[in-house]
Parts: structure tokens; sequence; C-alpha cells
């Protein structure tokens, strides 16, 4: 659906995207990972012709970027791109407007759009009496008003409560489940673990990694993690070397990753005869991952 090759961009002498290149398939929901500065928001811009790379190229449905491939693009960026005074009806008509619907398909569409981000009651409502998860949908609702292919969220619910977060996820299962592509930005990696068929890690603007989380697991030499709080930490962490287990900090958390599966018990023997308050086991989660591949790559 999206291919990006070799994909370059300075800002004056500044070189934000090096090399970068990426590809995602078609009806899949692709996470863009990356901190503040790593250049996703540049890519963005660049994948909606709003941008000109220096160097690279890009091909969406197998065109490349143009004034007729936005038409199958829709943008919800980072700050949301509504008329406060406006109704969300008249929000939803203003952009389906600027996309050259006509009057029947604009009447038709703006109206199945707020059914799809529930606010069909809301229709006549100004923005400005809506909550922030409420204005969130509808700025969604904004990149989908023309029925595009691919769908970009540049960190959907970033500021929102749980409740806001919950429904802005239900709503992308939703866009895949109708076989859109959509491209998401966000810095929770949760987010990224819980709704992203395959995910990119972007650092100082070039992709580190990229798969699924099944292909990005392989990248730590880790079955599960093991948490272990103690007062004897320098020991922990020599007996655990002799079992062949790497530790980490997490945070302030000791962690040792575990090479092979073993039952609580055979880990709590590994450790006899140093003070444990607390163990706990987790599965090697995005975050793991992340740090790993984000440390170890300046
Ligand atoms: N118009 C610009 N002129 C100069 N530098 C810029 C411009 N826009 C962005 N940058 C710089 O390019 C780099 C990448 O910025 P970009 O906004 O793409 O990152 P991002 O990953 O989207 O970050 P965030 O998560 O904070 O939005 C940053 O170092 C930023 O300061």
């Amino acid at each position: 659906m999206l291919k990006i090759k070799n994909l370059n961009k300075y800002y004056g002498q500044r070189k934000v995207l090096q090399n970068l290149n990426l590809h995602i398939n078609a009806g899949e929901i692709y996470g863009l990972l990356g901190a503040n500065g790593a250049g996703k928001t540049t890519t963005i811009n660049i994948i909606c012709n709003l941008l000109k790379a220096d160097s690279g190229n890009i091909t969406i449905n197998n065109q490349s970027v143009s004034e007729a491939t936005k038409k199958i693009i829709g943008i919800a960026p980072q700050e949301n791109l509504l008329y406060k005074t406006l109704t969300c009806e008249e929000n939803l008509k203003f952009f389906a407007d600027i996309y050259g619907l006509d009057r029947e398909t604009r009447q038709k569409q703006v109206k199945e759009t707020l059914a799809a981000v529930n606010l069909l009651d809301r229709a006549k409502s100004p923005v400005e009496t809506l909550s922030g998860g409420m204005r969130r949908r509808l700025n969604i609702a904004v990149a989908l008003v023309h029925q595009p292919k691919l769908v970009i969220l540049d960190e959907p619910t970033t500021g929102l409560d749980i409740e806001g977060r919950y429904e802005i996820w239900e709503l992308i299962r939703q866009l895949k489940n109708q076989g859109i592509t959509v491209l998401l930005t966000t810095h929770l990696l949760d987010e990224a673990e819980r709704l992203c068929q395959r995910i990119g890690i972007l650092k100082n603007g070039r992709i580190l990694a990229e798969g699924s989380l099944a292909e990005l697991r392989t990248l730590i030499p880790a079955q599960e993690i093991v948490a272990l709080q103690t007062t004897q930490e320098e020991q922990a962490i020599a007996r655990a070397k002799e079992y062949g287990f790497t530790h980490r900090r997490y945070g302030n958390e000791l962690a040792f990753w575990l090479p092979e599966h073993l039952e609580l018990k055979e880990i709590i023997a590994r450790f006899e005869g140093i003070a444990i308050d607390s163990i706990a086991r987790q599965p090697v989660r995005l975050e793991h991952i992340y740090l790993e591949i984000t440390q170890n790559n300046s």
C-alpha cells in the first residue's frame, strides 16, 4: 500500500530523515514509534505531499506521491484541525467541500462519518461545547469524510483519559475492519502493542527496526523477563550472571532476561540465599524491545 525508499530530508544543514525505508501493507494498522523529534511528523508531511523530500521515493498504491494521491489519504494531525464555533456537522461539511464531494455524497458522508465516530447525537453542537475526547473523534472524522484508503493518525490519543483512549482504539479497530489502512504515530508503547499488526521504530530519522510484534521480539534473546526487588542487588546480578541471565534496569526496576521458560519456584531457587522482597514475571513487551533498540543505536 505504502512504500518508502531511501527518504532523505534536510532542514537547512540538519538532516532529519536519513535513508528512511518503510512499507505498510494494505489493511493493516502500522505503528510508527519514535521519541519527540525523531521525524514522524516530517515523514507524514512528505507522505501527504505537504512537504518535499530532498531525495527518495514514496509510492501509495503504486502511484508516486502527488496531488492525486492526496485524495486517497486522510490525515488527523496532532493538533485538532477544527473550527470551534462551528458545529460538528458544519466542520465536516467544510472539509467535505475541500475534498470536492458533491452535495448528495457530502450529506450522506457527513451523517455516516458522524455515526462512525459516535457523534451523531452531537451533530448540531458547536465544537467548543465538546469534551476533549469528542473533539479528538471529530478530528478523526475530518480525516474520514472523503472515504480515504489510507488514514494517518498523528498521536490520536495524547492527552486523553483512559476512557477517551479506549473509544479511539475502538474506532481505529473499526477502520481496520472496514479494510482501511492506518498509519498511527504514538509515544505510547502499550497503544502500539494493542493495536498494530506491524511496527516501525524511528530514531534520528532512521527506521531502526520494523516488523510484527512477534518479529520484533526475536531481537531480544529472552523468553520472559523477571523483575526483582531486593536489597542485595549486586549479589542478585552476580548470581544471575552465573545462570546466563542478562540484567537490565527499567526505570529503577532491576530485571533479568530469562533465555528459557522457568517455573517460578525454579527462578526463586536460582536466587537462593538472596533476600527477595518481590519477584514478578512478565512477557517480553514492546517497551523492552523499544528501549533495547533505541538505546543501542544513537
Ligand atoms: N520547519 C522546521 N525547520 C527546522 N527544523 C524542523 C522543522 N520541523 C521540524 N524540525 C526538526 O526536525 C526534527 C524532526 O521533527 P518532527 O516534527 O518530524 O519530529 P516528530 O517525531 O514528529 O516529533 P514530535 O513527536 O515531537 O512531534 C526535529 O529535530 C525538529 O526540531
